[in-house]
């Protein structure tokens, strides 16, 4: 069994340490795999090596296109835990891409895993199976809104909305680009009954100058609404940097 994961700049498998930049576990030192393929296609995804191959016409969801030739590593499960264990962390961040496209074989790789807190990263249009939702101990859901570009049927299926509503694993991590977004998040978290407190704002930007620009304007829309703000410690820290 294998796994198809993102490659690095030197086109090594993307299975690294770093510091989770975002979201509830933000700070903590973890390790990250990032799988390849998504099913949607947001416009300012910073990961698009992950999906949008080159080279190839086929339609596929989300409006991407997939190509089997494309610049993605697929490696035997044993390999990539043994690349993950060797990184010496009692945490990983699986990531991606989408990683739950792969969901069943993750459920695989975690049990040739040492003892480790799995949190997962998702844009939460996917449901996890059951044997990889049995390991995991946190998600961070990011639904993507109207300004990703992704039609509303493909990125925010209700059902599944209403599935991570009533996960007390699940965070919620919103890409907010300008101060309307956040009406489309106040609609969900209506239409859900999510806690506020299980809420992040995030800023959309891949440099700091645009993080820290949103962030002066997403703090009292935090303050006002009782959700809480994720900055991109990463995106400070190395910048926009494969392997980060
Ligand atoms: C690359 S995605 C991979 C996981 C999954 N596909 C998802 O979207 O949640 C990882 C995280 O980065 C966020 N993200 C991607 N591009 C971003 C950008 N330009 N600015 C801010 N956050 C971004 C996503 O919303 C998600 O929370
Ligand atoms: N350091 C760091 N933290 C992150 N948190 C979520 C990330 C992601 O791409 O899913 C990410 C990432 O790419 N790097
Ligand atoms: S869902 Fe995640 S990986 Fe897919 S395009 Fe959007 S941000 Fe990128
Ligand atoms: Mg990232």
């Amino acid at each position: 069994m294998t796994l198809a994961l993102a490659t690095d700049d030197t086109g090594g498998p993307e299975i690294f340490a770093s510091l989770q930049g975002e979201g509830p576990s933000a700070g903590m030192p973890v390790a990250f795999l990032r799988l390849s393929r998504c099913n949607l296609a947001c416009t300012w995804c910073d990961t698009p090596y992950t999906w949008h191959f080159e080279g190839d016409n086929r339609p596929h969801r989300g409006g991407a296109t997939y190509d089997r030739r494309a610049n993605q590593i697929v490696l035997p499960l044993a390999d990539v835990a043994q690349r993950i264990a060797a990184l010496g962390q009692n945490r990983l961040v699986i990531t991606g891409g989408e990683p739950l496209l792969q969901g069943a074989r993750l459920a695989e790789l975690v049990a040739l895993l040492p003892a480790m807190m799995v949190e997962i990263e998702t844009n939460g249009t996917v449901a996890p199976p059951a044997a990889l939702d049995a390991c995991v101990s946190q998600y961070n859901v990011s639904p993507k809104l109207a300004h990703s570009g992704n039609p509303a049927e493909l990125a925010l299926i209700p059902e599944r909305l209403a599935h991570w509503g009533r996960e007390p694993r699940a965070f919620f991590k919103f890409v907010i680009a300008q101060s309307d977004d956040v009406e489309e998040v106040l609609a969900l978290q209506r239409t859900h009954a999510i806690s506020p407190a299980r809420i992040f704002l995030m800023p959309e930007g891949t440099d700091s100058e645009t993080l820290r620009q949103r962030e002066s304007w997403l703090a009292p829309l935090c303050l006002r609404h009782g959700f809480r703000l994720s900055d991109r410690l990463h995106i400070h820290l190395y910048g926009d940097t494969r392997g980060t």
